[in-house]
């Protein structure tokens, strides 16, 4: 089991159908409040990484980047359980798309 797949479970199983407490636990809580909560998280994230970006470009220290890429990924992770998906279904897509190159797919688009 990959860290992305224990990730996600755990994950799951803050679901309050699971018995997931939100007093106790982040993920319960984001789950608790319900879609808004958690594409307001994904919306900060993504911001706080574009920031990071910026300082490590000025400063030369990428270490910032991927702490909040991590961040990122989580909440796009309690994204992808709200919607009863899984990271496996996103690999999948990427390995769909692999070798695929992105301007000739998007050339072969019926509005292209
Ligand atoms: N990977 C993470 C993880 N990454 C970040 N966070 C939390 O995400 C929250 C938001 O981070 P911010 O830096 O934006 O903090 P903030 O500005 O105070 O955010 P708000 O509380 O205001 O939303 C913080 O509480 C972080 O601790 C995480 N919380 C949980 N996990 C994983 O999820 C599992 C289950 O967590 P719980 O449900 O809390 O037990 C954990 O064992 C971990 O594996």
């Amino acid at each position: 089991m990959t860290i992305l797949d224990r990730v996600a479970a755990t994950i799951d199983s803050r679901k309050l159908a699971n018995g997931g407490d939100p007093a106790t636990s982040y993920v319960s809580k984001l789950f608790a409040k319900g879609d808004d909560a958690i594409l307001k998280k994904i919306g900060e994230e993504a911001t706080e990484l574009v920031m990071a970006a910026k300082d490590a470009r000025a400063a030369g220290d990428a270490g910032k980047v991927l702490y909040e890429c991590a961040d990122l990924w989580f909440h796009s992770l309690v994204l992808l359980a709200q919607f009863d998906l899984t990271p496996q279904q996103v690999l999948d897509e990427l390995a769909r798309r692999e070798g695929v190159s992105g301007i000739a797919e998007k050339a072969a688009r019926p509005d292209a």
